[in-house]
């Protein structure tokens, strides 16, 4: 570990110990962009590109549970991916205890192998010992409910079943750190209780959770800590009733047009919630 990782620079104690830190996060997407001026003229292409984290600094320990809440394009999906090491940022540092799993996405399974195969492999790939994926393997076939269906290709498969597959193959691990994007943790009606549960019994397994929500008030019911992100800036980062209650007033303001009050309501939050370092907002 050199001097630019977080964890030393900031000398955060390690009791209870961190898991995962992130100093300066900024990330741009480059999206190719195709223009045609007129119909009779060939289109040109271009490329566009926007800054979706602005500086992103924070760090998490063992027991704790962190929301994100922001809204639509706030940049909290970006943020996962990129914590998860599913994403490169264009700059900035991440460190983390353990490679963290984010719920659902991080097992790459195979279309052209049996869901059955792809069972195997999963676990395997999460880490899992020969023998846990034994055990874990028949567990994971009742909580996807597939039928028969578990022993064809996966290619095969509907998106929802493919989905279930993956959650129910995700949430077999122990995962020391754990992040969940609640969009991409859904099931059908049927699948929703037993999911749930599974989900449950998960995060109490793990070390750090980071959940994505859209609704503030499973933030407040279920982290204990909160970040705020802003158009990919990171305005608030406490305790999660206060920071979700706040981030709640000033969606509820936005969408009744009162900007001042929304405004006041993000200001009270960065003043009494700061974030460990902010970075310079980029230009
Ligand atoms: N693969 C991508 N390529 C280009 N732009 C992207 C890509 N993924 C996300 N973005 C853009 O980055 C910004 C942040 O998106 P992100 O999904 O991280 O936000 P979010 O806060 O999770 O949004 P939501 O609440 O709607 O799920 C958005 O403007 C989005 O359009």
């Amino acid at each position: 570990m050199g001097a630019s990782n977080p964890v030393d620079a900031w000398h955060l104690s390690d009791d209870p110990k961190v898991t995962i830190a992130a100093e300066n996060i900024r990330l741009r997407y480059t999206v190719q962009r195709s223009e045609r001026r007129s119909p009779l003229r060939r289109s040109s292409r271009s490329s566009v590109t926007g800054p979706v984290l602005r500086g992103v600094s924070l760090a998490a320990r063992e027991g704790e549970m962190v929301g994100l809440v922001g809204l639509n394009g706030s940049g909290k999906s970006s943020l996962l991916r990129v914590l998860a090491g599913l994403q490169p940022a264009t700059s900035g540092t991440v460190v983390a205890s353990a490679q963290p799993q984010l719920l659902g996405v991080s097992a790459a399974l195979v279309p052209d192998l049996s869901g059955e195969d792809n069972i195997w492999l999963g676990t395997l790939a999460m880490g899992m010992s020969p023998d846990d994926a034994y055990f874990a393997k028949e567990r994971i076939e009742q909580l996807a409910g597939l039928g028969d269906a578990i022993r064809q290709p996966m290619r095969t498969y509907s998106s929802g079943m493919g989905a279930r597959l993956r959650f129910a193959i995700s949430v077999a691990a122990d995962p020391e750190i754990l992040m969940i994007d609640e969009a991409l943790a859904t099931g059908d009606a049927s699948f929703g209780e037993r999911s749930k549960e599974a989900m449950h019994d998960l995060i109490t397994r793990a070390g750090t959770v980071f959940l994505v929500s859209h609704a503030a008030k499973t933030i407040e019911e279920m982290c204990t800590r909160a970040l705020w992100l802003d158009r990919g800036l990171l305005v608030a980062d406490g305790p999660a009733e206060e920071v979700a209650a706040l981030y709640r007033y000033y969606a509820h303001s936005l969408a009744q047009n009162k900007t001042d009050a929304a405004a006041g309501a993000i200001a009270r939050a960065q003043d009494s919630f700061p974030p460990i370092a902010l970075g310079a907002e980029e230009q």
